[in-house]
């Protein structure tokens, strides 16, 4: 990405050129410059500021479906990392001034002190429509001097860029040194009951969180790390968090997923988490046409019945049986089931091994700005780990139908 700071404001034009070459021309947003990815479409009305600070959005360009962008501002308790990911920004209407008892800053001015190239004034909901009928794409934005250069340069410049299929990506968005976060920062009031290895290949701020309000310390790890770092950790199970990229490249982590399903740990996977489990056990993955991008997608929990209605984040899915359970193809671990599945279209959005204490999911339980449907699966994971330290040997021997039908303070409130 390239800024030029203070050449053009908020009113400069600016236009989003697409790979098929279908171009949208509106004003500038945030920092006036370039910015390159792939363009996505997230259907969410409200949580902006969480999906921009979401790292999973690293390389991609997020057009907001919603037509109004920015009225409650910003403010540094809910952002889900330590800066903006998204590498540009799409939105009908900013809001001219937000107005909220929390904000204290402008979504505009934060986006152009992060240096985020955006565009607004364009109409995001026949954007959204159609990157549903080609499917996302590579794009870029361009404005202030750079959007006056030919149509025929700037297309040949966003058709030059690499493509989110084969991109590894995790490690760059990932801490570059573990750090630690306690029950007690969170209210928890008491010994921690366990500790959860949390490997960071995208990590959000709240599932850590999630974790601490449940009296689970959480190690974040870098997503480099080895099984022996896990180990080092003296964790009592192994998590793996959402994340960027294209989950066939994460060769390093499906083969230490591998060794702490050899070891029976208790393991919870979020997203990209699903993803590395699905290939732990010998499934393959594929790119969506468009993804699931919104905080409304209706999933079935085909072991209750239930539906819940969740937030996802997600372009690539897991290749696996929806009739089941099957063996893995990697046999050793036993059968698996898909857990659930995304009612739109049947893309696979949870796995769960029958004969060992792993699961995932496929959309996001921590999320923050809701819905909260799902937060009962932190409690299964914690479920999976008091029952291996029971079992004293290490291994949780638990059967997936035997998880806790509990339900969580957040499913009471509701
Ligand atoms: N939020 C995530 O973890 C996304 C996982 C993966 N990068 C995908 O797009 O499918």
């Amino acid at each position: 990405m390239t800024t030029h700071a203070g050449v053009a404001g908020a009113g400069a034009e600016a236009v989003l050129i697409l790979e098929d070459g279908r171009s949208f021309r509106g004003r500038s947003y945030g920092a006036p410059g370039t910015a390159l990815g792939e363009a996505v479409f997230a259907t969410g009305m409200t949580g902006y500021q969480e999906t921009i600070t979401d790292p999973s959005y690293a390389r991609q360009l997020v057009v907001q479906t919603a037509p109004h962008i920015g009225n409650t501002g910003v403010n540094r308790d809910d952002a889900e990392s330590r800066r903006i990911w998204v590498a540009g920004y799409v939105v009908r209407d900013s809001a001219r001034r937000p107005s909220n008892w929390r904000s204290e800053k402008s979504l505009d001015d934060e986006l152009t002190e992060q240096g985020v190239v955006g565009i607004q004034g364009v109409d995001t909901r026949a954007i959204t429509r159609h990157l549903r009928e080609r499917g996302a794409m590579k794009a870029g934005i361009f404005s202030g001097p750079d959007a006056a250069r030919s149509d025929a340069e700037l297309l040949a410049e966003v058709k030059g860029q690499r493509s989110m299929e084969g991109f590894r990506l995790a490690e760059e968005v990932s801490a570059t040194a573990r750090y630690v976060v306690e029950p007690s920062d969170h209210g928890w009031d008491g010994e921690p009951r366990f500790t959860v290895a949390a490997l960071d290949l995208g990590i959000k701020a709240m599932t850590p969180k999630h974790f601490a309000q449940r009296g689970v310390r959480t190690v974040v790890l870098p997503a480099d790390s080895t099984y022996d770092d896990v180990v080092a950790v003296g964790a009592d199970g192994v998590f793996m968090s959402n994340g960027p990229g294209d989950p066939s490249t994460a060769d390093a982590q499906v083969s230490l997923l591998r060794h702490v399903l050899d070891a029976r740990m208790p393991f919870f996977g979020i997203c990209f988490g699903n993803q590395i489990l699905g290939r732990a056990l010998g499934f393959g993955t594929y790119k969506l046409r468009y993804g699931h991008r919104g905080i409304n997608q209706p999933v079935l929990d085909r072991r209750t019945g239930k539906v819940e209605i969740t937030s996802q984040n997600h372009g690539f899915a897991v290749d696996a049986p929806l009739e089941g359970p099957v063996t893995a193809p990697e046999e050793r671990f036993g059968r698996v089931e898909v857990s659930h599945v995304c009612l739109n279209d049947d893309v696979v959005e949870g796995l769960a091994c029958l004969d060992l204490p792993a699961f995932s999911v496929q959309y996001h339980p921590e999320a923050a700005a809701g819905p909260h449907d799902s937060a009962y699966l932190f409690d299964r994971f914690i479920d999976f780990m008091a029952e291996a330290a029971r079992s004293g040997d290490g291994s949780g021997k638990l059967d997936a139908s035997e998880v806790s039908k509990a339900p969580t303070p957040a499913q009471e409130e509701n």
